[in-house]
C-alpha cells in the first residue's frame, strides 16, 4: 500500500483541527446557554419574580435527569454503543429541544397563559422526591421557573451527553497525537463561552434601553442552533474518517454493566471523582451566582445613560478586546519561537489591562466577572502540556484547592471590606476572580488526563460518565444550597443588590478545604500504589 492510499482525514493536521474546531465550537455555545441567566439573577427577580431559592432550583435542575434518572449512565452505553457521531447529535437535539423549552418559559408569551395557571397549581408535590428532598420543584415555585427548570433538565441531559461524546471524539481524532493540547484547547474554548454569556447576556437582556430577559435566552438558542449545524458537519467528517479507515465505530470496545464493578473499585477513581465533586461543585454553582455577589459587595456609581461607556458600542469593543486576550493567550502556547511567544503574552496582558480598565468604568459586574475563564483560556493548554512533559498532577490538584480556599474566602470576609471604596473593591475583585481563574485551570488541566491512568483503556468512555454523574450531584446540590442559605441568611432583604453572600462563600471555601485533604490523600495513595499521577504522561 502505498502512503497516499493509507493516509485519512486524521493524518491531516487541518483535517483533525477541523474536527476538534467543530466539536469544541459546538461545546462553546453549550457554555454560553450553561449560564445565560446567571449574570442576570436580579432581573429575574425583577422581571419573574424568582427569589434565590427558585433561581437556585431552577439552575440546579440542570443535572436533575442525569443524576437522578441515571441518564449520563445511559449517556455513556449509548456512547459506547451507538458511537460519537450519533451521540454527539443526539445531544446537540437534545441541547436545542430543552433550551427551547426554557426560553418558552421565560418569554412574555408565558405570562398569563393557560400554561402558567397550570404549572402555578400543579407539579408542587412529586412522589418519592419529595420525600427524598431532592424534589426540582416545590410549593409557591413560579410557574415560569417550574417549566424553565423543565427545559433546562432536558438541556443539561444534551450537554453532558455532549461532554462525554466530545471527549471521546477527541481521542478517537487525536490518539497518539496532539491529545492533552487538543483536550485543554477544547476547556479553553468552553472556558470562552462562559465569558461571552457574562457580557451579552446582560446585554441582550436590556438592548434598546427596555428590559425582557427572553432575548438573552434567545441568543443562547440562536447559538445552539449554529451548535447543532456544526455537530452535524463533524458527522459527515467523522463517517468519512470511519469510511477511510474502514473502523466499525467503537465497537470493539462495548459497555458492559461488569465493568462499572471494575472502576467503583478501584480507590483512586473514588478519590479522583470526590476531589471533581468538591472542587466542581465550588466553581459551577458558584459562577451562577458570582455575577450578583459582585452587585451586592462592589460599591457602584450608576453611569448615566446617556454616558459613553453606557452604549452597546461600547459593550462590543470590550468584547472583542476580550478576545484579544484569550487569543493572544492562546496562541502564545502553539509558539515555538520564543520572541513571539512573549510578544503574544504581552500583548494578551496589555489587552487584559484594558479590559479590566473598561470593566471598572462600566461600573458593570458581569463584565468584572467575565475575566475570570479568560486566564483558564490562556492557561489550561499550557498546563496541560506541563502534565503530559513534566507531569506533577496530584500536586497541581493540590494547588488548584488551596487557590480555590484562598479566593472564595477573601470573596467573603476581604472584599465586603472595600464596600464604600469603589476602586479598591474592583481591584480585590479582579484580583481575586484572577487567581481563581488560575486555579480553574490547575485542576482540570491535572483532572481529566489523569484518568486514564486509573482505569484500563477499553473502560475509560465509562469511567468518565461514571465521574460526571458523581460530579453532577454536586453541581445539582449546590446551586439549590447556595439559593436556600442566601435566603436563610438574608430573611428581610428585597433589594437582589443588597443580599450578603458570606454564608455560601463559606460553605464553598469548605468544599475546598475537603478537596485540598483529598488531593493530599491522593497523593499518598498515589506514591504508596504507584499509580503514576505525578509522571508525565509522554515519557
Ligand atoms: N474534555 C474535558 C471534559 C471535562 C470538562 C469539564 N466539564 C465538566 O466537567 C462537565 N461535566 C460540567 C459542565 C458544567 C456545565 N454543564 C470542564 O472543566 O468544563
Amino acid at each position: 500500500m502505498t502512503e497516499e492510499i493509507r493516509k485519512t482525514l486524521r493524518d491531516s493536521a487541518a483535517m483533525r483541527w477541523t474536527a476538534l474546531l467543530l466539536l469544541a465550537l459546538a461545546m462553546f455555545c453549550a457554555y454560553i446557554f450553561v449560564d445565560i441567566l446567571s449574570p442576570i439573577k436580579d432581573l429575574m427577580l425583577t422581571q419573574r419574580g424568582w427569589d434565590s431559592t427558585a433561581f437556585g432550583t431552577m439552575q440546579g435542575s440542570e443535572t436533575f435527569l442525569n443524576v437522578f434518572v441515571f441518564f449520563l449512565i445511559f449517556a455513556g452505553i449509548i456512547l459506547d454503543k451507538m458511537g460519537v457521531r450519533f451521540t454527539a447529535v443526539l445531544s446537540g437535539a437534545v441541547m436545542l429541544f430543552g433550551a427551547l423549552i426554557k426560553y418558552y418559559a421565560v418569554s412574555e408569551s408565558f405570562i398569563g397563559s393557560g400554561m402558567e395557571a397550570w404549572f402555578t397549581a400543579h407539579l408542587n408535590y412529586i412522589p418519592g422526591f419529595d420525600e427524598l428532598g431532592v424534589s426540582p420543584f416545590y410549593e409557591g415555585m413560579p410557574a415560569s421557573a417550574k417549566v424553565a427548570a423543565i427545559g433546562f433538565m432536558i438541556f443539561g441531559c444534551g450537554t453532558e451527553m455532549g461532554g462525554i461524546t466530545v471527549s471521546r471524539g477527541i481521542v478517537k481524532w487525536f490518539k497518539g497525537r496532539e491529545m492533552a493540547l487538543a483536550m485543554g484547547s477544547e476547556m479553553a474554548l468552553a472556558r470562552l463561552g462562559v465569558a461571552t454569556c457574562m457580557i451579552f447576556s446582560p446585554f441582550f437582556a436590556k438592548l434598546g434601553g427596555s428590559i425582557d430577559v427572553s432575548r438573552s435566552v434567545a441568543f443562547g438558542v440562536v447559538l445552539l442552533c449554529i451548535a447543532l449545524i456544526m455537530i452535524i458537519v463533524y458527522f459527515f467528517m467523522d463517517k468519512k474518517l470511519d469510511s477511510q479507515t474502514h473502523e466499525e465505530e467503537e465497537k470493539d470496545d462495548p459497555f458492559k454493566i461488569s465493568d462499572l464493578g471494575k472502576i467503583l473499585s478501584s480507590q483512586g477513581f473514588w478519590l479522583v471523582s470526590l476531589l471533581c465533586v468538591l472542587y466542581y461543585s465550588a466553581i459551577f454553582p458558584f459562577q451562577k451566582y458570582a455575577v450578583n455577589m459582585l452587585q451586592c459587595n462592589l460599591t457602584f456609581t450608576a453611569v448615566p445613560e446617556d454616558s459613553f461607556w453606557a452604549s452597546s458600542s461600547v459593550t462590543i469593543v470590550q468584547y472583542v478586546i476580550m478576545i484579544i486576550v484569550a487569543a493572544g493567550a492562546f496562541a502564545s502556547n502553539f509558539q515555538k519561537d520564543k520572541v513571539r511567544r512573549v510578544l503574544f503574552t504581552v500583548a494578551s496582558v496589555v489587552a487584559l489591562v484594558v479590559y479590566c480598565y473598561m470593566g471598572y468604568m462600566r461600573q458593570s459586574a458581569e463584565s468584572i466577572f467575565a475575566v475570570f475563564p479568560l486566564l483558564a483560556v490562556g492557561i489550561t493548554p499550557i498546563l496541560g502540556n506541563y502534565v503530559d512533559h513534566k507531569g506533577k498532577a496530584a500536586t497541581m490538584l493540590v494547588l488548584g484547592s488551596l487557590l480555590l480556599i484562598f479566593c472564595h474566602l477573601t470573596f467573603a470576609f476581604i472584599l465586603p471590606q472595600f464596600k464604600g471604596s469603589e476602586l479598591g473593591g474592583v481591584v480585590v475583585a479582579y484580583v481575586t476572580i484572577l487567581v481563581l481563574g488560575a486555579s480553574f485551570s490547575l485542576v482540570p488541566a491535572a483532572l481529566w488526563p489523569s484518568v486514564p491512568k486509573l482505569v484500563e483503556p477499553k473502560i475509560i468512555g465509562s469511567a468518565y460518565a461514571l465521574i460526571f454523574w458523581i460530579q453532577n450531584i454536586g453541581l445539582w446540590l449546590f446551586p439549590l444550597l447556595i439559593g436556600k442559605v442566601l435566603d436563610k441568611t438574608n430573611p428581610n432583604v428585597t433589594d437582589p443588590t443588597q443580599l450578603n453572600y458570606t454564608w455560601p462563600l463559606v460553605m464553598l471555601a469548605m468544599l475546598g478545604v475537603a478537596a485540598f485533604f483529598i488531593g493530599l490523600y491522593l497523593k499518598v495513595i498515589d506514591k504508596r500504589k504507584g499509580i503514576g499521577l505525578e509522571e508525565p504522561n509522554i515519557k
